[in-house]
C-alpha cells in the first residue's frame, strides 16, 4: 500500500456523492477517484427533505443500509471482486462502523457547503438521478450552489435516460449509444488500497459535519418518516451489491430458463423472475452491466444452438423477453425525466376530471384495498404478500391498480403513496407512468380492466397463493377458493369460516368491521374465522368504469391530446409490447400525426409564398416538438381558422387535393371546436357553447 502524506489544510478535495448507486462495479465516479491521486470524501446522505416524502418506508432505508455496509466492507477490505461473498453483512448491520464512507443525516446542499467551508471542494462526482419532484429540486439547488462556487459537478449517466431530450424519436439511438460505451472497470485491490489512504479523515482532519453517522441509522430513528412507516418488512429481499450479484448469477445460471412462461403467476414469478428490481432501483447493480452480461449469455446460447439445433431450450426466448424489460425500464424513466409533473398530473389531461368528483373517493374501499380485505381473495392475497415481502410480479401489480382504479373508482394519486411504500423497488420513473397506464389516464394505451376473479383462477388455480397469504381461507375447498362468498352457509360452518362480518350484516358493515384490524390479523367470532364478502360487484363496477373512460376517450379533444402524449412519450416500437407503451392503441392518431406533419410543411411553404417568404411565427411554433409547447398549442394552430391558404392557390395534385379536403374538414372541425370549452376546474370538455357552468363538476365557467 502506498502511503500518501496527510492532507494539508486547504488542499482541494474531490467528493463522490453516492445516491442511488451504492456499488463498486460500473461506477464512473468511484473509478475516477480510484484512478486519480486526489484526496477525497465518499459521501452518503440520509436527506431529511427526501426522507419526508410520503413514498418512503423503513424497508427502503433498511435495504439502502445493507448496501452501504456491503460497499463499506468491500472498500475497507479492498475486496473489489463483484462475485465476492460478504458474510459479515449477515450480522447486525447497525453494529457496523463506517470505515470509508462518510455518512451524515443532513441535507445535500447544506453538507456540501459545510465541507467546502472547511476544505475546498475541487469537484463533485455523482450519478444523474431521474426521480420525483423533490429530488429534482434538490439536484437543482446543488447545481445552483456549485455554479455559484464555481465547483464542477460531474453527473454521470447510469440509466441511459437523456436529460433534456428534445425528440422522443432520438431516445433509442441515445440509449443504444449509452449501452455501447464500455462498462466502467471495477477498481482493483491496489487502487482501493491507495484510495483508502487518500480518504479525508473527517474528525482526524478537524472537519465537523452536522448529523455525522458512524453506523447506519435505523429507520425507527428517522423522525422525517411518518411513525407508522418507520418499520421493516419481515420477508423482504436484502440489499447490497453482493446480494445483487448472487441474484443475477442464479438468474442467469438456472432461475431464468423459464422466465417467459413463469412471470405471469405470483407463484412461479417469485423464482423465475430476475428479482433484480430493488437492486436496480437503489443502484446496487448497474443496468448496463446486467444488459451486457445477459447479452454475452445470449451469444453463448446462440452458439450452442447452432451446434445442436434440435435440442429444445427455453433460454433464448426467456432472455430476449428479460432484455426487453430491461429496456422498458429506461423507456419509462425517460417519461418522468422529460415530464416530472407526471408524478402529480394526468399524462393526458382530458382524464383529469375522472375519479375526482366530490363523491368519488370512498375511504372504506380505500382502506379495505390497502389492507387486503376487499373480499376478493386473489386481490387480498396480492396485497398482503406485498405487505410481507415488498415485492409482487408485474401482472399482479397491474391487477391491484386496475381493481383500485376501475372497480373501486379510486384516483391513482390516492393509491400512489401506499404502493410506493410497499414496493421495495419503488422507482418513481416506472411507478407513476405505470400507475397512469393501468388507470387508463395516459391517452395512448389500451384500457386494461382486469377480471380479478378470472386472474385468480388462471394464475393461482388451486389457491396456493391465496391460502398462503389469506390464511382465513386455508380450509376453504378449492372450488370456492376464488369466490368464497358463494359457499353455502352449511359449508362455511364446516370449514370454520364465515364470509361477511360474522353477524349476518351487510357489506358496508363488514368493511367497517375489518377496517379497524391489522392487515394480517385473522379475525374471529366466537366459533369462526371471518373473511369479508366482496365489497363491490365486480362486473357492474367494471362496466360502469369502462363506460366513463370510453366516453372521454371517444372525444375528439381527447384524441388530439393523446397525439401530443404519443409524440412526447410513446414507444416507437412498431409491434408494441404488452407492458410497454402501445402505439397500436393510437393507430388513428398516429396516422393523423403523419398527415399533420405533411400539412405543416405545406402550410409553411404556402404561407411563405403568400407572405413573400416572411416567416409565420405561429406556424414556426407549430413545428416545435411536443415537449416544448405548454399545451396542445401546435394542434390548436393546425385547426385554427387563421390558415392563410386559399383553395385557389393550391395545386390540384391528388396528394394536395386530399390534404386540402382534410384541411377543410379540419376547419369545419375547428368551427365546431370553437363552441366547445374546457372547464378550468376539472378540464372536462363542455359542448354547450352558452353553458355557464361545467356539466361535469358544476364549476362556474371562467372563460
Ligand atoms: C403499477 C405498477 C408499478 C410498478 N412500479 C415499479 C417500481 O416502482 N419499480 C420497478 O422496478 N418496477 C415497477 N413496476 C414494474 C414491474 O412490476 C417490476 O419491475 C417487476 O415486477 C420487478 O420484478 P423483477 O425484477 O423480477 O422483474 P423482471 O421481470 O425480471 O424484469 C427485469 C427488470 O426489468 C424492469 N422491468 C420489468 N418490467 C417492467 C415494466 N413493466 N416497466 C418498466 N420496467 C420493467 C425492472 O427493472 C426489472 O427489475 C411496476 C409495475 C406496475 C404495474
Amino acid at each position: 500500500m502506498s502511503k500518501q502524506p496527510p492532507a494539508a489544510a486547504g488542499t482541494p478535495i474531490d467528493v463522490v456523492w453516492l445516491k442511488k448507486d451504492v456499488r463498486l462495479h460500473d461506477h464512473g465516479p468511484l473509478l475516477s477517484i480510484a484512478q486519480s491521486n486526489r484526496q477525497c470524501i465518499i459521501l452518503y446522505l440520509y436527506e431529511p427533505d427526501q426522507l419526508s416524502e410520503k413514498t418512503v418506508h423503513g424497508s427502503h432505508v433498511a435495504f439502502v443500509n445493507e448496501g452501504l455496509v456491503d460497499l463499506d466492507l468491500r472498500l475497507s477490505s479492498g475486496n473489489s471482486e463483484p462475485t465476492a461473498t460478504n458474510s459479515d453483512i449477515q450480522g447486525d448491520i447497525y453494529e457496523h462502523k463506517f470505515q470509508c464512507i462518510t455518512v451524515c443525516h443532513a441535507g445535500a446542499a447544506f453538507t456540501l457547503r459545510s465541507i467546502h467551508k472547511q476544505r475546498p471542494i475541487n469537484q463533485i462526482l455523482c450519478h444523474m438521478e431521474s426521480s420525483h419532484l423533490k429530488s429534482f429540486a434538490r439536484d437543482k439547488a446543488v447545481r445552483r450552489w456549485c455554479r455559484h462556487e464555481q465547483i464542477p459537478i460531474r453527473e454521470m449517466n447510469q440509466t441511459g435516460v437523456t436529460r433534456c431530450l428534445s425528440d422522443r424519436d432520438d431516445f433509442t439511438t441515445k440509449f443504444n449509444k449509452f449501452l455501447g460505451q464500455p462498462i466502467h472497470a471495477t477498481p482493483t485491490k491496489m487502487q482501493l488500497d491507495e484510495l483508502r489512504a487518500r480518504l479525508v479523515k473527517i474528525e482526524g482532519d478537524g472537519i465537523e459535519l452536522h448529523g455525522r453517522c458512524h453506523s447506519p441509522m435505523k429507520p425507527s430513528d428517522m423522525q422525517e418518516i411518518a411513525s407508522e412507516f418507520r418499520c421493516d418488512r419481515v420477508q423482504r429481499q436484502h440489499g447490497g451489491e453482493t446480494k445483487a450479484m448472487e441474484y443475477f448469477r442464479s438468474f442467469l445460471s438456472s432461475r431464468g430458463a423459464n422466465y417467459s412462461t413463469g412471470i405471469s403467476s405470483p407463484n412461479s414469478s417469485w423464482t423465475t423472475g430476475s428479482r433484480l428490481s430493488p437492486y436496480l432501483t437503489w443502484g446496487h447493480i448497474s443496468l448496463r452491466y446486467v444488459i451486457v452480461i445477459t447479452k454475452q449469455k445470449q451469444e453463448e446460447l446462440r452458439a450452442t444452438k447452432k451446434k445442436a439445433p434440435s435440442t429444445p431450450s427455453p433460454w433464448l426466448r426467456s432472455l430476449a423477453s428479460f432484455q426487453s424489460r430491461m429496456h422498458w425500464r429506461s423507456h419509462f424513466i425517460q417519461k418522468l425525466e422529460s415530464q416530472p409533473s407526471l408524478e402529480k398530473q394526468d399524462q393526458c389531461l382530458a382524464f383529469s376530471h375522472l375519479r375526482r368528483q366530490p363523491d368519488d373517493f370512498n375511504e372504506k374501499y380505500f382502506e379495505a384495498w390497502c389492507q387486503g380485505r376487499t373480499g376478493f381473495p386473489f386481490v387480498d392475497a396480492c396485497m398482503r404478500s406485498l405487505i410481507h415481502t415488498g415485492w409482487l410480479n408485474f401482472r399482479m401489480r397491474a391487477m391491484l391498480v386496475s381493481f383500485a382504479t376501475y372497480n373501486l373508482w379510486l384516483d391513482w394519486k390516492k393509491i400512489a403513496g401506499h404502493l410506493a411504500r410497499l414496493f421495495l423497488d419503488y422507482e418513481p420513473g416506472i411507478h407513476y407512468p405505470q400507475l397512469q397506464m393501468q388507470a387508463g389516464t395516459t391517452g395512448i394505451n389500451a384500457m386494461r380492466v382486469y377480471n380479478v376473479t378470472k386472474q385468480g383462477k388462471d394464475q393461482d388455480p388451486s389457491g396456493v397463493f391465496i391460502k398462503k397469504y389469506v390464511p382465513e381461507l386455508a380450509t376453504v375447498p378449492d372450488e370456492y377458493i376464488h369466490e368464497p362468498h358463494k359457499m353455502p352457509a352449511s359449508l362455511q360452518k364446516k370449514c370454520g369460516v364465515v364470509i361477511g362480518d360474522g353477524k349476518g350484516g351487510n357489506e358496508k358493515k363488514s368493511i367497517g368491521f375489518f377496517q379497524t384490524q391489522q392487515s394480517t390479523t385473522i379475525l374471529s367470532t366466537k366459533e369462526c374465522i371471518c373473511y369479508p364478502s366482496p365489497i363491490v360487484d365486480e362486473k357492474i363496477t367494471a362496466k360502469s368504469a369502462k363506460d366513463k373512460l370510453s366516453a372521454v376517450r371517444k372525444q375528439d379533444s381527447t384524441k388530439r391530446e393523446a397525439e401530443q402524449v404519443y409524440l412526447k412519450h410513446g414507444s416507437r416500437r412498431t409491434n408494441g409490447d404488452r407492458d410497454g407503451a402501445k402505439p397500436k392503441a393510437l393507430n388513428s392518431a398516429s396516422k393523423r400525426i403523419k398527415v399533420d406533419n405533411a400539412q405543416q410543411s405545406l402550410m409553411k411553404s404556402w404561407s411563405q409564398s403568400q407572405n413573400g417568404g416572411a416567416s409565420n411565427e405561429k406556424q414556426e411554433q407549430a413545428k416545435l416538438p411536443a415537449g416544448q409547447t405548454s399545451d396542445c398549442s401546435d394542434m390548436k394552430l393546425l385547426h385554427s381558422t387563421e390558415n392563410p391558404v386559399s383553395a385557389s392557390s393550391v395545386s390540384k395534385s391528388p396528394l394536395i387535393t386530399s390534404l386540402f379536403s382534410k384541411q377543410n374538414n379540419a376547419n369545419k372541425h375547428a368551427e365546431q371546436k370553437k363552441k366547445e370549452w374546457n372547464c378550468k376546474t376539472c378540464t372536462f370538455l363542455n359542448d354547450k357553447p352558452l353553458g355557464l357552468v361545467c356539466t361535469m363538476c358544476g364549476s362556474v365557467r371562467a372563460n
